[in-house]
């Protein structure tokens, strides 16, 4: 354990409420010792880290001048809580976060009443705030009532079409909600696109906007010592833009640029808005993700996530391993195929490094596009590049790609494009929780007419589903596979193109056969190991399809044994359903063929280790030992725990 960083002001302050006694020099003391906790307890924990010392000084002021929770502070993606839920009263679990049974790393609403909107997706906080700036206005919440609605949302976030959704309306209805733009000019990699350039433009030091912003007459929006002492307020408008921005045209109030790690700057400017907000107002403030934190600042991604770490040498302490990761995986298998063949394209949605990307970026770069966070975008790119003749892997999170559903379903599903959708994080990711789970994906792809969808076993396997994929011309295509490393297998020289709707036979058994989706396989086998002392052997089938099924494989192993069980790391509705659908119209089960599908269970499960949420699915191998011993009849003298 680190020592613990001296916090006697900090101390003092229980919730934010005792923040509104100290003065602003106090409140700058406070944000110091804020952000050396941080530092202190992600150092302990791991965790998203760069993104919260960015938002310290914001943190404190935010919470200093407004009354949460009545007043509602809504964090985009919420990965910049962490100084936020230090002081609101959670301070003492802060060395709990990401963890079982602990704090999460977003915010939810469940864990206290100043989170105000629960998030860990992008670009939602917009449209939340406006939802409660019109509940306000409505009468919504009527014991406590409703005050500000302020939504503080990153440039990477703000890229996304749901943010200017959101603006759109808010800038139509003209209601009173402060949205504060965080522009650190980082998304997880660096941002990307038309409006990151924009932004940079708006504080590019053009001494014009000073004589523009007192020319619109922009006085009224500044805070009074602005008004009152030329002086500082000359100082203040330089580089200050008021009217003429895109946010203004959308119907808001523009304010900025202000330094967000300034007191003299922030305070003044938030103070004013509140006093004098009557409509929409953006406040664009300029901030460093990974403030005052040398190793983070340094760090490509601005400490953006990271492992334990040392906090004088910034040293990250990760365990050693010696499998790859599905990811890197993907990654190299996509470049070597991607030499063979010119057509090969891929897009990433702002995840060129968590997708493994960032290899085809070296290589390939002018075949390889981040389109910012913008799934919906990034999928019917794909289906556009597709339908001009190249081969797009659209790579994306499992959770991500749910915000391109419907592009998934009418610009690729329904027009047979063959779009290649790399599908990571699938199943139960850990820490980041319920929000993160690739949780749906087989069971929203597989009842797509035309789709293909593959789940890899191991890493071996993926690198035959990736070469399948590209093979794979006749429509949409999707290969998932989990976070992490491996299991350390052997590796082909290079993937071999899968038949498609073709499983095959791990091991032969007896009365029970066990059919495998995806990488549950593993603990397929140690069940199978231990269920071999009480002399059952179990038929064991890697079925590498959920769609199109391999009919011939399933119907012949319901036909040679007593009992069926399906297993796959998703939700119901996925590959065990199919098989269900299959034994149902082939009447098998009027033949008293046993039929279990083990499935996620129906439930949101909270972060925890990977193998410690599988135990609560019931998806281990002592689950997997217990289901196959119960369908067979056989009592159970006591189960091991997972
Ligand atoms: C819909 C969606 N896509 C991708 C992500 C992954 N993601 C989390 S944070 C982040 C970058 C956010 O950048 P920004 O909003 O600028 O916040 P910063 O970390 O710079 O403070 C991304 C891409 C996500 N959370 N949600
Ligand atoms: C906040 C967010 O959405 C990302 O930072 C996410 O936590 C990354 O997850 P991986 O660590 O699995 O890439
Ligand atoms: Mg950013």
């Amino acid at each position: 354990m680190s020592e613990r960083p001296n916090t006697p002001l900090l101390d003092q302050v229980r919730d934010p409420s005792d923040l509104k006694r100290l003065t602003d020099a106090q409140l700058r003391q406070v944000a110091d010792e804020l952000r050396a906790e941080t530092i202190s307890a992600v150092s302990e924990t791991g965790g998203h880290l760069g993104a919260g010392l960015g938002v310290v000084e914001l943190t404190v002021a935010l919470h200093a001048l407004w009354n949460a929770p009545r007043d509602r502070i809504i964090w985009d993606v919420s990965h910049q809580t962490y100084p936020h839920k230090i002081l609101t009263g959670r301070r003492d679990r802060i060395r709990t976060i990401r963890q079982k049974d602990g704090l999460s790393g977003f915010t939810k609403r469940a864990e206290s009443p100043f989170d105000a909107f629960g998030a860990a997706h992008s670009s939602t906080s917009i449209s939340a705030a406006l939802g409660f700036a019109v509940a306000r206005d409505l009468g919504g919440a009527p014991e406590h009532g409703i005050g500000d609605a302020i939504a503080v949302i990153g440039d990477g976030a703000m890229s996304a079409g749901m943010a200017f959704e959101a603006m759109n309306n808010a800038g139509s209805l003209g209601k009173r909600m402060i949205v504060i733009l965080n522009d650190n000019e980082m998304s997880i990699a660096p941002p990307v696109g038309a409006l990151s350039n924009y932004l940079s433009r708006l504080y590019a030091g053009d001494p014009f906007q000073e004589f523009k912003a007192a020319a619109k007459g922009a006085v009224s929006l500044l805070p009074p010592p602005f008004q009152q002492g030329a002086k500082r307020a000359k100082e203040m408008l330089k580089g200050m833009t008021v009217g003429g921005t895109l946010f203004e045209e959308l119907g808001f109030s523009y304010v900025g640029p202000i330094d967000g790690h300034d007191f003299n700057q922030l305070l003044p400017v938030l103070r004013t808005v509140k006093a004098r907000a009557t409509g929409p107002v953006l406040i664009h403030i300029v901030t460093k993700k990974g403030k005052g934190y040398a190793p983070a600042e340094k760090a490509r991604d601005g400490g953006h996530a990271t492992a334990k770490f040392d906090v004088v040498s910034g040293e990250q302490k990760k365990a050693p391993s010696n499998a790859p990761s599905y990811t890197s995986v993907f990654g190299k298998e996509l470049v070597r195929l991607a030499a063979e063949d010119p057509r090969i394209c891929a897009v990433t949605a702002a995840m060129p490094d968590g997708t493994g990307l960032n290899l085809m970026v070296e290589r390939y770069p002018s075949r390889t596009f981040d389109v910012g966070i913008a799934e919906q975008h990034g999928v019917t790119f794909s289906a556009g590049l597709a339908a001009g003749g190249l081969k797009p892997f659209c790579a994306m999170y499992s959770t991500f790609l749910q915000r391109g559903y419907d592009q998934v379903v009418h610009d690729v599903a329904i027009q047979r494009l063959p779009v290649r959708f790399a599908i990571d994080r699938a199943g139960l990711v850990g820490a980041d929780g319920a929000t993160h789970a690739g949780s749906f994906d087989t069971a929203y792809l597989s009842n797509l007419p035309g789709f293909v969808v593959m789940a890899a076993a191991d890493e071996a396997e993926l690198m035959h589903m990736v070469a399948t994929a590209a093979a794979h011309d006749d429509g949409p295509i999707a290969f998932r596979y989990p976070r992490g490393e491996g299991s350390g297998v052997e590796m082909p020289e290079k993937g071999e193109v899968l038949e498609i709707g073709k499983g095959r036979m791990i091991q032969q058994g007896a009365r029970v056969a066990i059919l495998s989706f995806g990488t549950r396989l593993s603990e397929v086998m140690t069940a199978s190991e231990s269920l071999r002392a009480r002399g059952i052997t179990p038929t064991v089938a890697d079925v590498r399809f959920a769609k199109p099924l391999d009919r011939a494989l399933i119907l012949q192993l319901a036909a040679d044994h007593e009992a069926l069980i399906t297993i796959e790391e998703g939700a119901v509705g996925g590959f065990g359903s199919h098989v269900a659908q299959l034994l149902s119209d082939e009447g098998v089960f009027d033949d008293g063929l046993k039929f279990r599908s083990m499935v996620l269970p129906d439930t949101f499960i909270d972060q925890a280790s990977p193998a410690d949420m599988y135990a609560t699915a019931k998806l281990n191998a002592p689950d997997i030992e217990a289901k196959v011993l119960e369908v067979l009849g056989v009592a159970q003298v006591s189960q091991k725990k997972a």
